[in-house]
């Protein structure tokens, strides 16, 4: 780890901070010949230290495109617009070289994805890859890196670890990898894991053991993690906070516990009754019709509103904005708990609220949006 920290003002940043990692208002952009996808539209959220945020959605929503916005992974034709903020650590990311991404990579924010084969050179025994990257940002090499590759492999449980770090990715079974994956992160020793469905292509069984791990190494190294899927259970076993995304953006935001028993908005309490759960005592599925809309130009309407059963007139002339589900943020149970969505906050006359809205949240927005996105009613 070449610390190379600078102790500037950029320390008082860092005080300031009260989240480990901290997004703010993120838009990222894809240019193709015909238009212009709006992947992640002004997405806000923090991690603190030791958190563990739940990031749920339908495929295309944008949970992809935010976490590799995070991690400085999006490449031509994508782009973060200005006024996009990442902050680790009260450092803005945001605008760094690739070297200062590798850096940030290398020893701060790691990140764990769904496929394991895609992580995994299969040319190279598990151990060496997990050595390179030891190497690489501890400076650790021969049978240090070794013995600290074992380490790291007896750490995310796998058996017999002296003897499998010199086995290949091929003779490894899918949970076993996604362990050695895991391992491989663990091995620049970051403070946040990303994890983009790291355990969705795995069986139930087995998916349970990866949770159960990261939930162990949580504990032991104090990590933060994002975790990224679309199964609202998932999430329920995981996350202490959750944000909902759809469509580009996060329309809902709550403590687990909240969100499941308390859910706000229309899209969330739709997602959640789609659980194939039997505690929720549903023996049928149940989805929302219609798919995600893939947006490519700046809202002017609430992107959900066609699918809504709750949509009225205005949601198609204003375009919400995350407020809090009760006027100050709430008391106890709804503390903390926002909403992109007309109807809240809950307790404010309905004209008042839409203005709320109209005017991008009544200064809780940042400043970069100003210009366009929320006005135009009609
Ligand atoms: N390289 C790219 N070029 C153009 N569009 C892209 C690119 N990457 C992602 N997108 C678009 O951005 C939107 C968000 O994609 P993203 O992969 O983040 O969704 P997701 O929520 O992770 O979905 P899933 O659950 O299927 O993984 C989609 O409409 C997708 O088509
Ligand atoms: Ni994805």
């Amino acid at each position: 780890m070449a610390a190379d920290t600078p102790s500037t003002p950029a320390d008082a940043g860092r005080a300031a901070a009260d989240r480990l990692l901290e997004v703010e208002n993120l838009q990222t952009v894809f240019h193709t010949e015909r238009e212009t996808i709006r992947a992640v539209d002004g997405v806000s959220f923090g991690i603190g230290e030791g958190e563990t945020l739940g990031l749920v959605g339908e495929s295309g929503s944008g949970k992809s495109v935010t976490a590799r916005s995070i991690m400085g992974l999006v490449d031509d034709p994508g782009e973060l617009l200005p006024g996009s903020s990442v902050r680790f650590d009260g450092r803005e990311l945001t605008g760094l070289s690739e070297k200062g991404y590798e850096e940030v990579r290398g020893s701060g924010i790691a990140m764990v994805f769904q496929d394991p084969l895609s992580t995994l050179n299969p040319v190279y025994t598990v151990g060496n890859q997990i050595e390179e990257a030891l190497e690489l940002h501890r400076g650790l090499s021969g049978i240090d890196a070794t013995q600290k590759a074992i380490e790291l492999l007896e750490d995310v449980g796998i058996p017999d670890a002296a003897r499998r770090v010199s086995e290949y990715p091929h003779e490894f079974s899918g949970g076993m990898r996604q362990r050695a994956v895991i391992a491989m992160a663990l091995a620049c020793d970051p403070e946040v894991l990303v994890c983009d469905e790291p355990t969705t292509a795995l069986d139930v069984t087995i998916q349970a053991q990866i949770l159960e791990l990261l939930d162990d190494l949580q504990d032991e190294h104090g990590l933060s993690i994002l975790f990224i899927t679309h199964d609202m259970g998932v999430i329920a076993e995981v996350a202490d906070r959750v944000a909902v995304m759809y469509a580009g953006e996060v329309v809902e935001q709550a403590p687990v516990e909240t969100l499941y028993e308390n859910p706000r908005h229309p899209y969330t309490e739709g997602l959640l009754r789609s659980i194939p759960s039997t505690q929720l005592g549903a023996d049928r599925l149940e989805t929302i019709e219609g798919e995600v809309p893939t947006p490519n130009e700046p809202a002017t309407d609430c992107r959900f509103a066609p699918r809504c059963p709750k949509a009225f007139d205005a949601c198609e002339a204003v375009h919400p904005v995350p407020v809090p589900v009760e006027v100050g943020g709430g008391a106890g149970v709804d503390a903390g708990h926002t909403a992109a969505c007309l109807l809240y906050p809950e307790d404010e006359p309905e004209k008042r609220a839409i203005d709320r809205h109209a005017a991008g949240g009544e200064g809780g927005k940042t400043p970069g949006t100003a210009g366009d996105g929320g006005g135009d009613r009609r």
